[in-house]
């Protein structure tokens, strides 16, 4: 995934606090804290796609370019990157705004992913996507 100008790719989906109860044994903030958050925000646009239920599939792709802190501003941006019948690809980016005692930091980008939704119906059984 590529980002030019030092942008986020795609729309704010996203915002949140990283806070001490999220941490690893390093002191960092847990991968698997971030992947939730990962896991939230495409699943909103997913819905709002699909207009209606959808789940979780596949984590296709994850990276972690730099730790996070306790403190820091979460942002996670995204856009749809493949529609199928039934499921869709979000192609996931986190950004972090660091906030400490003396002011906010620039945002820099922490983490970059692709996650795959399904839609469903009422049955959990995948249903098609009408293409805009
Ligand atoms: C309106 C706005 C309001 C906003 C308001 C916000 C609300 C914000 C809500 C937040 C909500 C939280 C969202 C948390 C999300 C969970 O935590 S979901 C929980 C974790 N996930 C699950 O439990 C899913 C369990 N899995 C299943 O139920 C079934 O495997 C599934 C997903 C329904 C698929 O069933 P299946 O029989 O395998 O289906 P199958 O026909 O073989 O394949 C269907 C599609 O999936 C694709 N697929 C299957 N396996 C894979 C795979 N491993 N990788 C990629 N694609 C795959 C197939 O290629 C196919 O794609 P299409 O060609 O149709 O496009």
């Amino acid at each position: 995934m590529t980002t030019e100008n030092n942008i986020p790719r795609g729309q704010l989906l996203l915002r949140t606090l990283a806070m001490p109860a999220d941490t690893n044994a390093n002191g960092d903030i847990f991968g698997g804290w971030i992947m939730s958050q990962l896991d939230l925000a495409g699943a909103i646009l997913a819905k709002e796609i699909s207009g209606g239920r959808v789940v979780t599939v596949s984590v296709e792709s994850i990276a972690f370019k730099a730790p996070v802190s306790v403190g820091d501003v979460v942002c996670c941006y995204g856009e749809c990157s493949r529609i199928g019948n039934t499921s869709m690809s979000v192609a996931l980016e986190v950004w972090v705004k660091p906030v400490a005692i003396d002011g906010v930091g620039e945002r820099y980008r922490v983490c970059e992913a692709t996650f795959n939704y399904v839609a469903i119906n009422s049955e959990g059984r995948p249903r098609p996507i009408r293409k805009a």
